[in-house]
């Protein structure tokens, strides 16, 4: 029996199929993050876990028992199921000591040590209308746990955070899963975050589950071009001149398109290079240079940690097959 079991999930809003037959599972304490781009489908994902949203087929089953929709229960959600929306609220007004204690089902350690691991002890207070975007957050997020639920569902929770507040919420999200041993499923558009964190990523696209693995099968070997810009910048190298970038690999000529990243094309001496080609710009980023490369028939951008030579000259290059991803 999986912790939590998504199976053939389908979902429609005003007509529209939102979610087409997802089907997952996550082991308990797995890191599960939820990528995608904006509209393809992730927080109805998470709502549809939590019970908010109703299937219009297939079944979601936590810890054995089956999740109820909004259609079939008074009370929408489950209990042992947290969801933390992008459009959480606090009461207005209240002193934070007030809001924590109308939602506490804790005994004093118990809410003392959540208070303490979603950073807010010092807050208790101030009133809900002092508080930074950040503490409101951590605010609300120590409410929801304060259920002590086994699955805590966060959608988007480092949007709208500066680097300050963002770090503060990557350890109060660490300590969650290791000190109060809650499971959490993560959506954010950041690659850092997911990558960084997660066990296993689902990639979603159109409602479709597309990919699913572990940060460096998704980052290494993605299925498609949407999913590779999903995790970072990469060359899309047509089948036409794809022969060039197979040469000396072992990789057969498939006659079919070829994903590389910048970072694995790495620049060489003319003896040991698959390809030649000239220097068209180099791009500052602070950690690194993006050179464009002009290839016979092709550009591709190569990340450097050095300038390898100037606008218009002569550079080589060479690609292992193991970071060559067909398509
Ligand atoms: N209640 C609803 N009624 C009609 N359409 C809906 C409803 N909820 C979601 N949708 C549509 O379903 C699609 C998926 O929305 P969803 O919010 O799940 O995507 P998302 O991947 O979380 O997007 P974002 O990253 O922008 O939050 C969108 O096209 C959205 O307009």
């Amino acid at each position: 029996m999986s912790f939590l079991e998504v199976s053939g999930l389908q979902v429609q809003e005003d007509g529209h199929t939102v979610l087409h037959n997802i089907s997952f599972a996550q082991g308990e304490y797995e890191k599960l993050a939820i990528a995608g781009e904006t509209g393809s489908g992730k927080s109805t994902l998470l709502q549809a876990i939590a019970g908010l949203v109703q299937p219009s087929a297939g079944q979601i089953t936590f810890e054995g028992k089956r999740v109820i929709g909004p259609h079939d229960k008074l009370v929408p959600g489950h209990e042992g199921i947290a969801y933390l929306s992008q459009h959480y609220d606090l009461p207005q007004f209240l002193r934070v000591e007030q809001v924590l204690r109308y939602a506490n089902t804790l005994q004093g350690d118990e809410a003392e040590t959540l208070y303490e691991v979603c950073r807010i002890s010092h807050l208790k207070q101030r009133k809900t209308n002092q508080l930074s975007g950040g503490e409101r957050q951590r605010i609300a997020l120590a409410r929801l746990l304060s259920t002590w639920p086994d699955l805590l569902l966060l959608d988007e929770p480092y949007s709208n955070l500066d680097k300050g507040h963002k770090e503060l919420l990557k350890e109060v999200i660490h300590d969650i899963t290791e000190r109060l041993a809650i499971t959490c499923i993560l959506i954010s558009h950041d690659p850092h975050d997911t990558l960084s964190w997660a066990d296993r990523i689902l990639v979603i696209e159109g409602g479709r589950l597309v990919q699913q693995g572990t940060p460096e099968q998704v980052y290494r070997h993605p299925v498609d071009a949407y999913t590779a810009g999903l995790f970072g910048s990469f060359n899309l190298i047509p089948a036409a001149v794809a022969s060039e970038f197979t040469a000396r690999t072992g990789i057969p000529a498939s006659g079919r398109d070829l994903l590389v990243r910048p970072e694995h094309l790495k620049f060489v001496d003319k003896g040991i290079a698959t390809l030649t080609g000239t220097v068209q710009k180099a791009i500052f980023y602070g950690g690194f240079y993006d050179v464009q490369v002009q290839l016979p028939g092709i550009s591709v951008t190569a990340r450097t940690q050095a300038i390898p030579a100037s606008t218009g000259e002569t550079v080589y290059l060479t690609v292992q097959a193991d970071d060559i991803t067909l398509i």
